[in-house]
């Protein structure tokens, strides 16, 4: 039973999250992009910053006229390019250091003692240090002090432009000099291996869904609005009445604009909740029960008169049938007018269903007026205390103004206190409309929706209480006499929404 719809439900949910799978899977794309790009960026800026400092080197009068420097980078080209990176850019420096401070002790010969003696101190501790120490050692020569301020603050622009692209936390991995085991680069490696695990299977375990957004995701109109058209239209050739399905999507667009979700089981549930609310509040019509109201007729010392209209074959007389032994054994004492004096083997069809289940039943000649016929039931009831009376009317299409009006005849004369419209819900939106009509014609007050038991797309037993703003009282659900039972929201609610 309605598991069309029940499908078209679940349905919703998983194209969402597949959708918004898509989207997570993107931004980690992005993401793995980005620390990409930072790493590439970082590294240029380091090599366009440590050049730069040597070029300053260079450049300082009396220093060196850049030609050494050249030679002995060429001359360290082929070792740099099988060591990589790193190993390339400390021995680079310290060549280009060892060069640039036999420069400046060639130049200047008188002060250069001490910084001959540095030289070799940087050739063992490499370049970070070597600039470091440069700048702090006090060289009297002014020379050297410039040059140690242009070196130093090159060097320093490197850190910051490191710092710039990254966590300074990273950047001072880096000055730690172990750069392969702690620093910057394998730091962004074990970063980005640290958000690879999360495999569908962990994040099932663990975490509770398939995949999940790097940040926090705030669902928008455009991540919801294409799916719920296609609920929306899934919905109409579902037979679900246009201004249902409308108001459904809308509900449920409404509570999952703005909801903030971090991995799958979040879209799952909000949209599950989302669904759940905007059905509720469709099949949720107000209204007193069956029963209750036979109680407050008969506190009035009264029979509840209950008159059933509909189109032919939609399962009337069988419901009349269902109802007299429903509340028999409820331990009221229905009595059924069998007022359908048009059709042949009307009378005695309903007469067959009193016989069995054991009911009174007031009838007339056939082609007698059916008014008549009710208004004699209602008379034998009030006579004889019982509790309710079931008036069976003729099968009539909503558009045979003959029949109609003999309808509303039977009404204004039987004076009924319920006027319950028939359909068969195998008739999806055609029930609906019918109803809609009848309702406009005689003005009903309840529903009773037939051969619900074999009804897969469930569209009329959603739609057609929230159309004409009646409530659904029964349902039938098989050609037995107990198979019927009362309408409640709650329970369409877990049929529409239950585990398949
Ligand atoms: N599966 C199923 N069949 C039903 C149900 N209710 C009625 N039927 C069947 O529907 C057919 C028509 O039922 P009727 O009670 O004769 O319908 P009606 O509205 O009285 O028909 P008219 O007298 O022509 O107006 C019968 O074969 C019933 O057994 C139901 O809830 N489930």
């Amino acid at each position: 039973m309605f598991e069309s719809l029940r499908k078209k439900f679940s349905e919703t949910s998983g194209k969402l999250t597949k959708k918004l799978e898509n989207e997570a899977e993107e931004e980690d794309n992005i993401e793995s992009k980005e620390t990409e790009d930072i790493i590439t960026d970082v590294s240029d800026e380091v090599s366009s910053s440590v050049d730069d400092g040597f070029e300053s080197l260079s450049d300082v009068d009396g220093v060196s006229d850049g030609s050494d420097s050249q030679d002995v980078e060429d001359s360290d080209l082929e070792d740099n390019e099988k060591s990589g990176f790193f190993s390339s850019f400390k021995r680079d420096s310290k060549n280009k250091n060892e060069s640039d401070n036999e420069d400046i002790i060639s130049e200047n010969d008188d002060d250069c003692s001490d910084l001959s003696s540095q030289s070799k101190d940087n050739e063992k501790s490499g370049f970070f240090s070597s600039f470091r120490r440069g700048s702090k050692e006090d060289v009297d020569s002014e020379d050297k002090d410039d040059v140690s301020d242009e070196v130093s603050s090159s060097v320093d622009d490197g850190f910051e432009s490191l710092s710039d692209g990254s966590d300074s936390d990273d950047v001072e991995v880096v000055d730690s000099g172990d750069n392969e085991k702690s620093g910057f680069f394998s730091s962004f490696r074990r970063g980005s291996k640290d958000k690879e695990p999360e495999t569908n299977e962990d994040s099932r375990k663990g975490k509770g869904g398939f995949f999940s957004f790097i940040k926090e995701k705030t669902l928008s109109e455009n991540d919801v609005e294409d799916i719920l058209f296609e609920l929306e239209m899934s919905l109409l050739e579902g037979d679900v009445a246009m201004d249902v399905a409308s108001t459904v999507v809308d509900s449920v667009k409404d509570d999952l604009i703005g909801q903030k979700i971090k991995r799958s089981s979040d879209i799952e549930e909000y949209t599950y909740d989302a669904l759940k609310n905007a059905v509720s509040k469709i099949i949720d019509i107000k209204g007193k029960s069956f029963t209750e109201m036979i109680e407050m007729k008969k506190k009035e010392g009264e029979p509840l008169v209950v008159m059933f209209v509909g189109i032919n074959g939609t399962g009337k007389t069988t419901t009349i049938g269902k109802l007299s032994s429903y509340y028999l054994k409820k331990g009221y004492t229905p009595v059924i007018a069998a007022s359908d004096t048009f059709r042949a083997g009307a009378i005695e069809q309903v007469t067959y269903h009193a016989n069995n289940v054991g009911v009174k039943i007031i009838k007339h000649e056939k082609g007698s007026d059916p008014a008549a016929v009710a208004f004699d039931a209602v008379a034998h009831a009030k006579a004889h205390n019982k509790e309710l009376v079931l008036i069976d009317t003729a099968g009539r299409m909503q558009t045979n103004t003959n029949l109609m009006d003999e309808m509303k005849k039977i009404k204004r004369v039987a004076k009924p206190d319920l006027v319950i419209f028939v359909g068969d819900a195998l008739t999806g939106n055609d029930a609906t409309e019918q109803a809609t009509k009848f309702n406009d014609a005689i003005d009903i007050d309840g529903v009773i929706l037939t051969k619900a038991d074999a009804d897969a797309k469930g569209g009329a037993s959603l739609s057609i209480g929230y159309v004409i703003k009646k409530p659904i009282m029964f349902l039938g659900m098989g050609q037995g006499y107990d198979d019927i039972i009362e309408y409640d929201a709650d329970w369409m609610l877990n049929q529409l929404f239950a585990e398949s």
